[in-house]
C-alpha cells in the first residue's frame, strides 16, 4: 500500500473517524472515506495542481458492507478532457452473462490456496438485488468468516472450513512449524532454518492497514529484504484474518518475474511477518504522479509486464483484484513487481466478495453479480487509461460517485490519446464481462494480440528483454530514497494476542 492509499477496509460509517469506509445499501449507497491521515499522505504525493480527495462520512443503515481501499489520487484535470463516449450500459449484460459465463468460469476445483477478499455482509449493492447470494454462500464462506471474524463458534473449524471452501489448501507440516518464530525452509542452497533474529530492521518504507513494511537486512545472506509486519490485534479487529492468510498462501505458491517474491513468513505472539525481496525503486504511482502522465511507449511497457503477470496468475486460477499504480513497484532494473496480494483469491468459479479500490472496481463487483478474473482485465483498462491520461477514467470525490460513473459506462477521452491504446482500453472497459477482452475464450491471448502490443515478443517481455523506460535513481540495493520517511518512534510494540486469538493464525 502506498501512502496514497487509504485503508483497505470499510468499517461501518457510524464506527468513528478512523473508518475509511464505504457501504452500499439496496437502493441507496452511503459512502464514507479516508481518515485524515490517509488524505494528507495522499496529498503529499500528488502534484500541487491536483485536488486530493477528501470524502466526508455519512451514515445509514447498510445491507452490504464493501471492503476496499479508499482515497486514491484525485489528479483529475478537466482541461485535459475533450470529449466523451459511452460503452455498453451495464444493465444489458446482467442476465445474459449469467448464462454465458459458466463456460469460461468453470475452472477446475483445485485445492491449493487462496487469496484475499473483502467482507460482505449483504445481499445487494448499488440498488440491485443480490440474487445470487444464496448460491454463493458456500463459495464465499471465507468472506463470511472474515466478516464474522472472531465471533466464530469454533476457531479451528472456521479456519479449515473457509480454506476448504476456497479451494485452497494449507500445508499441515508447515503449519505446525508456523506457531514458532522460526522454521526450516528448502532453499536453492539447501535447507535453511529461518528465524526472525536473522533480520536486522533498518527503516520503515511503507505503512499498511495493520502495520508497516520495513527495509531489513538478512544477516545470513546479507541481502536486503522487505519485512511486512502485521499486528494480529488489528487483523482480528478488522476481520481480515482470512485475507491475510490468503495473501501469504497465494504468495507462497507463485513465482513470476513481475510478481513480488515471498521468501518466508512467520509470527510471534503479537505480529505476523512476511519477508519479501526488497524492491528499491518505489511505487509506479510516484513516477506517474511526478510525470503527470506516461507516453504510450512507457505505458505499453508496464502494461505488457502486467499482462504477462495476469496471464500467469489467472492460469493458476488466482484473481488479483487490486491492480493500481500504488501496488506496482519498480525494481532497480526498471522492471515491475506487483505487490500486495491482500485481495487476491484463488477461484474455482466466481466470487462475490466486494472489494477493491473504488476507481479500479469493475461494474460486476459493484453490482454484486459474482465476479472472476475479468475484474483484473477491467482494472488493466483503468490502469492503462490512468498511465496515459494521468488520472483514472472514473473519478469522483465520493466513492458512490465513482461507482455511478463506472456503472454509467461513460468515459471521457483525451483529444490526443493514442487511438490504438484507446481501442484496447475500450475493449477492456466493457461492462459486459462476457465481451471484455481477456475474459473471452482466448483469454489473455486476445489482449496480447491486440494491436497496441503488436510489436512485442511476449517471451522477451517475460524474460525482461525489453528496455525499461525508467531506471530508478538508486545507489545500492538497500537505498530507500524512493520511499517516504516514516517517524520510527511512532511504532509502538503491538499487543500480544491471547491463546484463543492466536489460534486464528495457526496455519500462518
Ligand atoms: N517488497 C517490497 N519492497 C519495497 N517496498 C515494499 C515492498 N512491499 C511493500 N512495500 C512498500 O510498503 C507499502 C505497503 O505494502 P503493502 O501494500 O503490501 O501493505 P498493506 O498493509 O497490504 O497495505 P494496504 O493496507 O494498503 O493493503 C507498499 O505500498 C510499498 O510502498
Amino acid at each position: 500500500m502506498s501512502t496514497a492509499t487509504c485503508a483497505r477496509f470499510c468499517t461501518p460509517l457510524t464506527s468513528g473517524p478512523a473508518g475509511s469506509t464505504s457501504k452500499l445499501t439496496a437502493g441507496s449507497v452511503t459512502t464514507g472515506s479516508g481518515s485524515g491521515n490517509m488524505t494528507s499522505s495522499y496529498k503529499k504525493k500528488i502534484p500541487s495542481n491536483s485536488t486530493a480527495a477528501a470524502a466526508t462520512n455519512d451514515s445509514s443503515t447498510t445491507e452490504a458492507t464493501f471492503t476496499f481501499k479508499l482515497g486514491r489520487s484525485n489528479a483529475r484535470s478537466s482541461s485535459n478532457v475533450a470529449s466523451s463516449e459511452s460503452s455498453d450500459p451495464l444493465e444489458s449484460d446482467y442476465s445474459e452473462e449469467e448464462e454465458e459465463e459458466p463456460e469460461k468460469d468453470q475452472e477446475p476445483v483445485t485445492n491449493s490456496r487462496s487469496s484475499s477478499t473483502a467482507t460482505t455482509t449483504s445481499s445487494s449493492a448499488a440498488g440491485h438485488d443480490h440474487d445470487v447470494d444464496e448460491e454463493e454462500d458456500d463459495d464465499d464462506d471465507d468472506d463470511e468468516e472474515e466478516a464474522n471474524g472472531r465471533d466464530g463458534d469454533d476457531v479451528t473449524h472456521d479456519s479449515s472450513e473457509s480454506i476448504e471452501d476456497d479451494g485452497n489448501e494449507t500445508d499441515d507440516e508447515e503449519d505446525d512449524d508456523d506457531s514458532e518464530e522460526s522454521s526450516s525452509v528448502q532453499t536453492a542452497k539447501g535447507v535453511r532454518k529461518y528465524h526472525l533474529d536473522d533480520y536486522q530492521i533498518i527503516k520503515t518504507v511503507g505503512t499498511g492497514t495493520f502495520g508497516r513494511v520495513c527495509l531489513c537486512r538478512d544477516r545470513i545472506s546479507e541481502k536486503y529484504c522487505a519485512m511486512k509486519i502485521l499486528a494480529m490485534t488489528e487483523v482480528i479487529r478488522l476481520k481480515q484474518i482470512e485475507h491475510v492468510k490468503n495473501e501469504r498462501n497465494i504468495l507462497r505458491e507463485i513465482r513470476h518475474p513481475f510478481v513480488i517474491s515471498l521468501e518466508w513468513s512467520t509470527k510471534d505472539e503479537s505480529n505476523l511477518y512476511m519477508i519479501f525481496d526488497y524492491v528499491c525503486g518505489g511505487e509506479l504511482f510516484t513516477y506517474l504522479r511526478n510525470a503527470g502522465k506516461f507516453t504510450s511507449q512507457t505505458s505499453n511497457f508496464y502494461a505488457a509486464e502486467i499482462v504477462s503477470a495476469l496471464e500467469y496468475l489467472h492460469s493458476l486460477q488466482v484473481v488479483y483484484r487490486d491492480l493500481k499504480p500504488e501496488n506496482l513497484l519498480i525494481n532497480r532494473d526498471g522492471h515491475l513487481k506487483i505487490t500486495d496480494f491482500g485481495f487476491a483469491k484463488k477461484l474455482r468459479d466466481r466470487t462475490w466478495t466486494l472489494c477493491g479500490t473504488p476507481e479500479y472496481i469493475a461494474p460486476e463487483i459493484i453490482q454484486s453479480k459474482g465476479h472472476n478474473k475479468a475484474v483484473d482485465w477491467w482494472a488493466l483498462g483503468v490502469l492503462i487509461y490512468e498511465m496515459l491520461v494521468g488520472y483514472p477514467p472514473f473519478y469522483d470525490e465520493q466513492p458512490f460517485g465513482i461507482y455511478e460513473k463506472i456503472l454509467s459506462g461513460k468515459i471521457e477521452w483525451e483529444r490526443h490519446m493514442d487511438p490504438i491504446a484507446k481501442d484496447l482500453i475500450k475493449k477492456l472497459l466493457v461492462n459486459d464481462r462476457t465481451k471484455r477482452l481477456g475474459n473471452m475464450k482466448n483469454g489473455a491471448d486476445d489482449v496480447k494480440r491486440h494491436r497496441w502490443f503488436k510489436h512485442l515478443n511476449w517471451n522477451d517481455v517475460y524474460n525482461k528483454k525489453l528496455k525499461p523506460p525508467i531506471l530508478p535513481d538508486v545507489h545500492h540495493d538497500g537505498d530507500t530514497k524512493n520511499f517516504d520517511d516514516y517517524p520510527e518512534k511512532d511504532w509502538k510494540p503491538a499487543k500480544a494476542v491471547d491463546q484463543r486469538d492466536l489460534q486464528y493464525f495457526n496455519d500462518f
